[in-house]
């Protein structure tokens, strides 16, 4: 039995019950909605695909799942560490495999559980599913029969075969070797390395490491019989004869003095805290059992405090699992119609990885884990799973190496749109992003950041460096600064890659305090009161550097209420020329397209003129995304099918826009599913102004905005970006407590490009 804790089992056990049983669906990704969907789907118009992979069967990726498609395998004879416990009792780990690959890379899988234990009836049943699937990926079939299945499969099929167990596996071993050799100072070709277990991980982790420069005569691999030696008859195969040593020992205990790499890829519990004691000094352990590793972390760590410690799990650091690369290493070779996956692009998949480790780590891995990273070092010689990059980096890496070596039957032609389509899969947000940080990038900005020691803007201002897209000045006091960054692992410096304000103590603050009297001293703010606010308020301190010149914007509002911010800014930065009112726009990517809409946060009850004018200022915005606006203006009523106040306003402001805004494609009074659906909108007004799918939406009232915004956000599953605040004679925007370190590298972008249009 495992040993997992009674709480994680029971969890464990209602996680799969509920609310459905299992962990998958498939779900139609076309309308079947009328006879005529039917009929394209379905007979007749169906046949019209057929015909076409007939004439060329390299149409079935066009017309068909298979280019994205891959067979999750198992016979379950070797489940994780639970050894032969069949297929039907393998199905959930072979269904959460399915999930990974959705998840991770966005691969659509059948799980295929066979009842198939003698090689030639597991590899003819697996041969005949090549129509169905892009790729296959065999799991949890024991050693030594998986090495002739992928053997003869991978010969047979002209689709990569993968035994997951295998190769995954070693390519992540060999990243974390890679890695902890480097952090060590050492060379694989000196090093003693032990495994134990010496079955489909064991032998391909081992073949991969001698790849990379171990010497066969360095390493001793022990199974459940004990130490493979030369002349031992009993449970032995000819690809772990590969590895018997010429030697008297016989038990892993009497082979592990002074080794330097522990891999153990067989059964938990089996290296004892006096066999780690006798390892040599700086040990990497690798215990990656699963569930249970051959020891854990914290008994290792008790007899040896310099050891460096993986396990395939994901409740300790340094988790070495093959989820790092599966999802990835197909992503790549399906996105190139690979006929296999070759050691090139393995070798690719290990230098993504191990280098991916070596990076500044990223705001998603620190929010995934209770907001605690790790940079590069012993607790992190390799990425964690929750790390967004993992597929930035070795999917491309893979496509590479397969149309370098020519297996790749659908070569990438523009490398560029193929990192975007990734960069999209990851950050919803990265293609509407893109061009206002592309444009950032040209003309970098100084912005300055009012909560400049809050964990969030740390991780933005990383990324905002890295990214280029700013120069970032962080209110914030140095001393704080300098253990946050150190706590977090980020690598940006003061002085070197961005600009502080010490609000507890800079030169400027006298400077600041004169200032503030000047532009705020008839409105109330008394000296006294302006010494204050000064010292306490970082939002001041801000807009006084915009106002002053010594930012082109600010970004504020992470704290605190959301009008004591925009009173801050209305005083001190002030409102645009000719701008009657500010008001706020949000973005709400959904999976559905990006919607913009106001006024999500300042005006309560807009009047037709301010609702043309905020209209004005939110086609402006949405400009600089690189997007046409088409505005609809929302109420309860289509086009004077009702003539209530608010009814009246709407009409009001659509008047105004025409005469203010001829050029701008807006129409109104409408309801929300006149504006989103066209073919409603053409029934109900043929003469609309405006065409297609509305992406301004604006609301008539705070309440209606606001509403409409969160439930878009929560039941769309949206992604937001804003709120905007437009109006203001600088720019400065006031983020809201939930932002996320992303939500302020984008409102960074957004600030920037609107401080490079003004001047
Ligand atoms: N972290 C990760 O990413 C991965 C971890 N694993 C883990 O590695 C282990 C092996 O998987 P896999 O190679 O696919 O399975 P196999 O069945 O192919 O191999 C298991 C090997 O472990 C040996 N073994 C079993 N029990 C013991 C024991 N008590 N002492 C020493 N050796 C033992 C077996 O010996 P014999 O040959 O004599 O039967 C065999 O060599 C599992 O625990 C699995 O969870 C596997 C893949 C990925
Ligand atoms: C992780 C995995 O594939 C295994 O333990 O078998
Ligand atoms: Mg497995």
């Amino acid at each position: 039995m495992s040993n997992i804790s009674e709480d994680l089992k029971s969890g464990a056990l209602v996680y799969h019950r509920m609310p459905r049983p299992g962990k998958l669906e498939i779900q139609a990704t076309k309308p079947l909605g009328n006879q005529r969907d039917l009929a394209l789907a379905y007979s007749p118009g169906v046949a019209a695909a057929c015909e076409a992979i007939v004439a060329d069967p390299l149409q079935a990726a066009e017309l068909t799942t298979r280019a994205n498609l891959v067979a999750v395998v198992s016979n379950g004879t070797a489940v994780l560490g639970l050894g032969n416990i069949g297929p039907l009792a393998s199905k959930p780990v072979m269904e959460g495999k399915a999930v990974l690959f959705k998840k991770f890379a966005g691969i659509d899988v059948f799980d295929i559980e066979l009842a198939a234990t003698e090689i030639d009836h597991l590899v003819e049943t697996v041969a005949a599913l090549e129509p169905t699937f892009g790729g296959i990926n065999l799991e949890d079939i024991k050693a030594p029969e998986c090495f002739e299945v992928e053997k003869r499969l991978r010969e047979r099929m002209k689709i990569p075969v993968f035994h997951d167990d295998q190769h995954g596996t070693a390519i992540i071993v060999g990243a974390a070797v890679r890695n902890a050799l480097e952090i060590g100072n050492r060379k694989i070709e000196d090093l003693k390395i032990v495994a134990s277990g010496a079955g489909a991980a064991a032998m391909a982790c081992l073949n991969l490491l001698v790849t990379l420069g171990a010497r066969r005569e360095n390493i001793w691999v022990c199974d459940i019989e004990g130490v493979v030696y030369e002349g031992r008859e009993t449970l032995m195969d000819p690809y772990k004869a590969v590895y018997a040593q010429k030697t008297d020992a016989r038990t892993l205990g009497e082979v592990i003095d002074g080794a330097h790499i522990f891999l153990g890829v067989s059964a938990g519990g089996v290296l004892k805290p006096d066999m780690v004691a006798r390892m040599a000094d700086r040990p990497l352990i690798l215990a990656l059992a699963n569930p249970t590793p051959e020891i854990m972390p914290e008994e290792a760590r008790a007899v040896r405090p310099d050891a460096m410690i993986c396990t395939g799990r994901s409740d300790f650091p340094n988790q070495v699992n093959n989820v790092l690369c599966f999802p990835y290493i197909f992503r790549g070779a399906l996105d190139v119609g690979a006929t296999d996956i070759n050691a090139e692009m393995k070798m690719a998949a290990v230098e993504a990885i191990a280098a991916l480790a070596r990076e500044t780590p990223s705001d998603v891995v620190a929010r995934a884990y209770g907001g605690e990273t790790r940079s590069f070092g012993p607790d992190s010689i390799i990425p964690s799973p929750f790390d967004p990059r993992l597929i930035l980096r070795i999917a491309p890496a893979v496509a590479k190496a397969a149309m370098d070596t020519g297996v790749a039957t659908r070569p990438i032609a523009d490398f560029d749109a193929y990192l975007d389509k990734l960069d999209h899969f990851v950050f919803r947000s990265g293609f509407i992003m893109r061009p206002l940080f592309a444009r950032a990038k040209q003309d970098k900005k100084r912005v300055i950041y009012a909560e400049g020691e809050d964990e969030r803007v740390l991780r933005a201002a990383q990324a905002v460096v890295e990214e280029g897209i700013a120069r970032p000045i962080l209110v914030a006091r140095p001393s704080v600064l300098e253990t946050r960054l150190q706590r977090f692992g980020l690598s940006i410096r003061p002085g070197q890659d961005f600009d502080v304000v010490n609000p507890e103590d800079d030169p400027r603050y006298r400077d600041f305090v004169r200032s503030y009297i000047e532009i705020a001293g008839r409105r109330g703010v008394t000296p006294d009161a302006a010494r204050t606010l000064v010292r306490t308020s970082s939002t001041v301190i801000s807009a006084l550097a915009v106002k002053k010149g010594e930012a082109d914007a600010m970004l504020c509002g992470i704290e605190g209420r959301f009008s004591r911010h925009l009173r801050h800014v209305r005083d001190i930065i002030g409102l645009a020329p000719g701008v009657r009112e500010l008001a706020a726009l949000s973005l709400l990517i959904t999976p559905k397209g990006n919607f913009f809409i106001c006024d999500t946060q300042v005006q309560t009850e807009p009047t037709a003129s301010d609702l043309a004018e905020m209209t004005i200022l939110a086609a402006a915005h949405v400009r600089r995304f690189g997007i046409e606006p088409k505005v609809a203006l929302l109420s309860h009523s289509n086009f004077g099918s009702n003539d209530t106040a608010c009814a009246r306003r709407m009409r009001g402001a659509y008047e105004l826009l025409a005469e203010r805004a001829p050029e701008l494609e807006v129409d109104g009074e409408m309801q929300a599913e006149a504006a989103l659906l066209p073919d409603i909108r053409e029934r109900i007004y043929p003469h609309s102004r405006l065409s297609g799918v509305a992406n301004v939406l604006v609301m008539p009232d705070l309440d209606a905005a606001d509403i409409a915004y969160n439930m878009i956000k929560v039941l769309g599953d949206a992604l937001p970006v804003g709120p905007i605040l437009m109006g203001t004679a600088r720019p400065a925007h006031i983020l809201g407590p939930t932002v996320t370190a992303r939500g302020i590298v984008n409102m960074t972008a957004v600030a920037v490009v609107e401080a490079q249009s003004e001047l």
